[in-house]
């Protein structure tokens, strides 16, 4: 007799690999164990050790977009090619691992999502800062209002060039940088105003209320978008900078790359 075990193994069958999403310990010893090729861990710290490690900068609650995450930063590091077939091992409600997804690896697996962190001008760690005051200002809103924001991230020298002033700039004799409480703080007060913040490969806070003015030539951004938007994406391929965006309209947190629309998060998801 078939038992459902026997058939949910074809999940799992003739992988090219094994990929562990934030693995316990107990896991990952497990998993070493194996001979063969040892299982790729995904994690935000490498806390095992692990010699094929990928290390993820937001926890992605959404799992394609984790998942994504961990096949292209393998790629990248050469743990997998294209026309493999890998297995996921993921936490889809919790922290212990929950779920296994099969997934072939494909050229349309690279949504450049690994690719914004790891090979952006700005220090991953920066973008990362970023995106952490954009979810919690999309989470709070400002004094319990929807607000929207604009961050643009990196080759801050060239985006200087491509905008600017509309008010006096609150940075301009600071030496602030994204992460520090007190600099979080400003950003989010300063959210209320027009226009974009301008953030140094290091993470210095360069510039509030720059109105940018990119070529909006050859930018392929999702319709609908606004202005803010299309500012957002069309710096970034006129520069190497990323952007970060906050809508004030419908709450979401987009990330532009190379005037391309690469990630789209919800902050109430975080
Ligand atoms: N070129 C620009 N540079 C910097 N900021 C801009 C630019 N264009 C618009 N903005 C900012 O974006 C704000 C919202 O504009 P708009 O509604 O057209 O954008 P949007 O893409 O629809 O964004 P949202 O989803 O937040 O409404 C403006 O009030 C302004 O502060
Ligand atoms: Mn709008």
């Amino acid at each position: 007799m078939t038992t459902s075990a026997d058939l949910l193994v074809d999940l799992v069958a003739d992988v090219d690999g094994v990929f562990l999403f934030s693995p316990n310990g107990s896991t990952y010893e497990d998993f070493r164990e194996l001979d063969g090729e040892q299982a790729v861990v995904v994690a935000p710290e490498n806390d095992h050790d692990a010699d094929r490690y990928v290390e993820l900068p937001l926890e992605f609650d959404n799992v394609r977009d984790r998942i994504r995450f961990g096949v292209e930063g393998a790629m990248d590091h050469g743990y997998c090619v294209e026309g493999d077939v890998v297995a996921c091992a993921v936490g889809v409600f919790d922290d212990p691992i929950d779920g296994v997804i099969r997934t072939p690896v494909t050229e349309s697996m690279h949504s450049g999502i690994y690719d914004l962190f790891a090979n952006s001008r700005a220090d991953p760690n920066v973008v990362r800062d970023v995106f952490d005051v954009a979810i919690e200002l999309g989470k709070k809103g400002q004094k319990g209002k929807p607000v929207g924001a604009l961050f643009v991230v990196g080759d801050a020298g060239k985006v200087m060039n491509k905008s600017r002033p509309l008010s006096y700039n609150p940075f301009e004799k600071s030496h602030v940088h994204v992460g520090d409480p007190i600099v979080n703080v400003m950003l989010k007060e300063f959210s209320r105003l027009d226009g974009a913040f301008v953030i140094s490969d290091s993470g210095k806070i360069v510039s509030a209320y720059r109105y940018l003015e990119p070529g909006a030539e050859g930018v392929d951004i999702p319709k609908g978008l606004g202005a803010r938007h299309m500012a957002g994406g069309a710096i970034t391929r006129d520069t190497n900078a990323i952007a970060i965006v906050l809508s004030e309209s419908d709450g979401l947190v987009r990330a532009f790359k190379g005037g391309r629309l690469v990630l789209e998060l919800d902050p109430e998801e975080y």
